[in-house]
C-alpha cells in the first residue's frame, strides 16, 4: 500500500527569502506526503552538506529518485538506506542533505497517510502522544541570526512548569512580548533576528537583565514557573589562531569561557545551556558539565551535529547531558533517530530543533512528540516557527 510511485522536487522560499528543497512523495494508494528542508546560518562544521537548492535536486533526480520509486514509504529505513546509497559520501555531498532530508521526510508523511495514522504515530507507535516536549522559545538574540546586536546567539525562554503544552506556548509568546516591554521602557529599539527574536544592539549583560525582567513579569502572570536559557553558538565566538572566544572587544580563554558559563548558569538559574564551547572541545564541554551538569542541561548542537559517532565520542569521556536534534544535520530520520536512541540509552536529555532558516513544514513537532523529547526549540512567533508550535497544540488536542 505504501508502495512509491513517485517522488518530485522542486524549488521553494525559505524564511529567509532563499531558496530550499520541497519534496513530494506519492504511494500507489494514494498517498501523499510533502517535506521541505530548513537551512542553518550558524552551521556546524560537521554537519552534512547543504548543496544550492538547483544543484541538490538535479542531482537526486538522477541518483536518487530512480532507486526509491518501488520502496515502500512505510519502510522508512529502506528509502533512508536508499538516500544514502545513492549519494555515496559520508557528509550527502553527491545529492545535499537538503534533498535527502525532504524526501526522508516526505516518505514519513505519505506513509502516515496510507495509514491514515497522525505522523507522530507513524513515527512513535501507539504509545506515543501522551507526553509533550517544553517549548525553548527564543526571545533575544544575535550572533550570526542578527547584526549589531547580542553576542550570544539565542536567549530561550523554558516554561519547565508549564501545565500543558498549549499554556507554554503562550507563555513563551508572553515572555516574547514582555522583552518588547522591557525594551521599550529602557528606549531600545529593536528589530527581530532570522528566527523572530528580538535584536537589540545592547550589550549581553545588559540582555540577561532584559530576559529576566520578562521572564519574572510573565511568571508573577502565569503563575508557573518560567526558567530561561542560551544558545551560546560558541563556535561561532572562538577564533582558533588566538585560541580564544572573542566577544567584541574583549577575548576569553577556555577556562575563563568555562568560569564565565558556570558563573551564568548560577546567577540566573539557567536551565538550558546549548554550545557553551567550541565544537571541537569535548574536553572543556567535559568540564563545564562535571561542574553544572547536575543543575543546567549542557546541550551539544554543533559540537554532536545529530551524528551517532560524535555522539558516541561526548558519551565516553561525559562531555554534556543532551543533545540538540536537526534532521537536516545528518540527512535522514532514520539517523536522527538513532540519534535520539542513543543519547536515551545513556540518559541524556534530546532536544528537537528548527534551523534559523525555515519553512511551514512541522514535522519536527511530530518527531518531539515520536521520539518522547524533554524539550523543542522552534522559535515563539512568526509563521514559519508557529507552524510548528500550532501542530504541537493540535496534537495536544487529538486534531492532526
Ligand atoms: O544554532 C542553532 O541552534 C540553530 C537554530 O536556532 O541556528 P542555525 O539554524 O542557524 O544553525
Ligand atoms: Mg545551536
Amino acid at each position: 500500500m505504501t508502495r512509491i510511485t513517485g517522488v518530485s522536487l522542486r524549488r521553494v522560499l525559505d524564511s529567509r527569502g532563499n531558496a530550499t528543497v520541497e519534496a513530494d512523495v506519492l504511494t500507489e494508494s494514494g498517498g501523499f506526503g510533502r517535506g521541505a528542508a530548513p537551512s542553518g546560518a550558524s552551521t556546524g562544521e560537521y554537519e552534512a552538506i547543504e548543496l544550492p537548492a538547483g544543484e541538490s535536486i538535479a542531482a537526486a533526480r538522477e541518483h536518487a529518485v530512480p532507486r526509491l520509486e518501488g520502496l515502500y514509504a512505510g519502510d522508512q529505513r529502506a528509502v533512508d538506506g536508499a538516500l544514502r546509497a545513492a549519494d555515496g559520501t559520508d557528509d550527502f555531498s553527491a545529492i545535499g542533505a537538503n534533498s535527502a532530508v525532504a524526501i526522508s521526510m516526505a516518505a514519513a508523511k505519505a506513509a502516515a497517510d496510507v495509514l491514515g495514522a497522525p505522523l507522530y504515530q507513524h513515527l512513535g507507535g501507539a504509545f506515543r502522544g501522551d507526553n509533550f516536549p517544553i517549548p525553548l522559545g527564543n526571545v533575544v538574540g544575535g550572533g550570526e541570526h542578527a547584526k549589531e546586536a547580542t553576542h550570544i546567539q539565542e536567549f530561550l525562554a523554558a516554561p519547565v512548569g508549564a501545565p500543558s503544552v498549549s499554556e507554554a506556548v503562550f507563555a513563551n509568546a508572553a515572555v516574547h512580548a514582555a522583552v518588547a516591554d522591557v525594551l521599550d521602557e529602557r528606549g531600545v529599539p529593536a528589530a527581530k533576528g532570522d528566527e523572530g527574536a528580538w535584536a537589540p544592539p545592547i550589550s549581553d549583560a545588559d540582555a540577561f537583565e532584559v530576559v529576566e525582567e520578562a521572564v519574572d513579569r510573565v511568571e508573577d502572570d502565569v503563575g508557573f514557573e518560567i526558567r530561561f536559557g542560551l544558545d551560546v553558538a560558541a563556535a561561532e565566538l572562538y577564533d582558533a589562531d588566538e585560541g580564544a572566544y572573542v566577544y567584541g572587544e574583549e577575548t576569553k580563554s577556555t577556562d575563563e569561557q568555562v568560569e564565565y558559563i558556570a558563573g551564568l548558569v548560577d546567577e540566573y538559574d539557567l536551565a538550558y545551556v546549548e554550545d557553551p564551547l567550541d565544537e571541537n572541545d569535548y574536553e572543556a564541554f567535559a568540564e563545564l558539565t562535571d561542574r553544572v551538569g547536575d543543575r543546567t542541561l549542557i546541550c551539544g548542537d554543533d559540537l554532536f551535529v545529530t551524528n551517532v559517532g560524535r555522539l558516541r565520542e561526548g558519551i565516553d569521556v561525559g562531555a554534556a547531558n543532551s543533545i540538540l536534534i536537526k534532521p537536516n544535520q545528518i540527512g535522514t530520520l532514520s539517523d536522527a533517530f538513532d540519534a535520539v536512541e542513543l543519547a536515551a540509552r545513556n540518559g541524556y536529555e534530546t532536544v528537537i530543533s528548527h534551523r534559523s532558516g525555515e519553512t511551514e513544514d512541522t514535522t519536527i513537532a511530530h518527531l518531539a512528540v515520536a521520539t518522547d523529547a524533554g524539550f523543542i526549540k522552534t522559535g515563539t512567533v512568526g509563521g514559519e516557527r508557529t507552524a510548528k508550535l500550532n501542530e504541537l497544540v493540535r496534537i495536544a488536542d487529538d486534531a492532526v
